[in-house]
């Protein structure tokens, strides 16, 4: 017997971090995705060829295997599996590609066991998979890989999918990651040293997010730049910014870019860019250094 399912990776526009601390974010599913396919085994294997990765164990762990591992545990009576993994995203460029995994996997394991809990519960299984795994996760990424297009999570958790046209933006990536887990760690550091600094730089962040809602949800994308570039000030203040993400970040307004910020957990990762009427442009200036796509939303959830 052998079932797959595929979730996508995901941007997040607006409120990464801040997000952990109950505060609202905006994120978009993007057209990468992450396929896992299960059949039946004599014995447990993992197979995740674009990582380079071949794995034996009735309990997988270490790095991404570690989600494996716990979505595993959530089918209590289950028999040994193969598990292969294919992603169209680098692991840890701040894609979400542990939440797209986590979403895919569970979707194949639902289907291998003849289950079906709903997307709702999907989302809220595989969030717990990340707080497991990382030690602490806001539900943004697993919700948006479960039910693509774009998202808003608002301040009491509650999932608000809508509808948007988000211009032309770009993204570009590292090969390396800041690991999500030690960057949010590393801001729950700097909160506990700084807890009123730290709560107002949330709260500004919270009415960068709720200012760019507002106008998304008019159709309007012309402020979208300039809220990135004060949103990424303040990525910057939390500490999750590099010497090579802000390169990266000036290097596309340089190139025309009306705004541009970290995407994801930063350390190491991604950036994302608006860019209206120059894409390309933009596009070719990041090559140089980096990695750079246009991308693509509207993409479907789990499937
Ligand atoms: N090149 C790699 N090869 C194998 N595993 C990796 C690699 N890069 C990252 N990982 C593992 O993948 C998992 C997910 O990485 P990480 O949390 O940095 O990123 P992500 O989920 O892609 O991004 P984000 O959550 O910020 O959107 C981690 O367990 C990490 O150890
Ligand atoms: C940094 C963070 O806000 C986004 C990672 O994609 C962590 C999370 O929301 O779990
Ligand atoms: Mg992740």
């Amino acid at each position: 017997m052998k079932s797959s399912a595929s979730a996508p990776a995901k941007a997040i526009l607006f409120g990464e971090h801040a997000v952990v601390y109950s505060k609202p974010a905006i994120a978009a599913a993007i057209d990468r995705r992450v396929t896992v396919t299960v059949s039946e085994s004599s014995s447990t294997h993992v197979t995740i060829p674009s990582l380079g990765i071949r794995h034996s164990s009735e309990r997988p762990s270490g790095g991404i295997l570690d989600y494996i591992g716990r979505c595993l545990e959530l089918y209590h009576d289950a028999s040994p599996l193969d598990i292969r993994v294919e992603m169209e995203i680098p692991a840890g460029s701040g894609l979400g590609s542990s939440a797209a995994l986590t979403v895919a996997l569970i979707g194949a394991l639902d289907r291998y066991h003849g289950r079906d809990h709903g997307p709702g519960e999907t989302a809220a299984r595989a969030h717990r998979v990340e707080v497991d795994v990382q030690g602490a996760a806001s539900p943004l990424d697993t919700a948006i890989s479960t039910y693509g297009g774009l998202v808003y999570l608002d301040s009491q958790r509650r999932v608000r999918q809508f509808e948007a046209d988000l211009g032309d933006l770009v993204i570009a990536h590292l090969d390396y990651s800041g690991e999500t887990a030690r960057m949010v760690a590393g801001v729950a550091e700097r909160f506990r040293r700084f807890p009123d600094i730290m709560g107002r730089i949330m709260d500004t962040v919270e009415s960068i997010t709720n200012t760019a809602y507002r106008e998304l949800l008019r159709n309007n994308t012309e402020p979208l730049g300039e809220l990135m570039n004060l949103n990424q000030g303040l990525l910057d203040s939390m500490g999750v910014s590099t010497r090579e993400l802000s390169m990266m970040v000036y290097e596309a307004r340089n190139a025309g870019a009306a705004g541009s910020k970290i995407t994801g957990a930063g350390g190491g990762g991604s950036i994302i860019a608006h860019c209206p009427g120059c894409v390309d442009d933009v596009v070719t200036a990041l090559n140089r250094n980096w990695k750079a796509m246009r991308a693509e939303f509207s993409v479907k959830g789990l499937i």
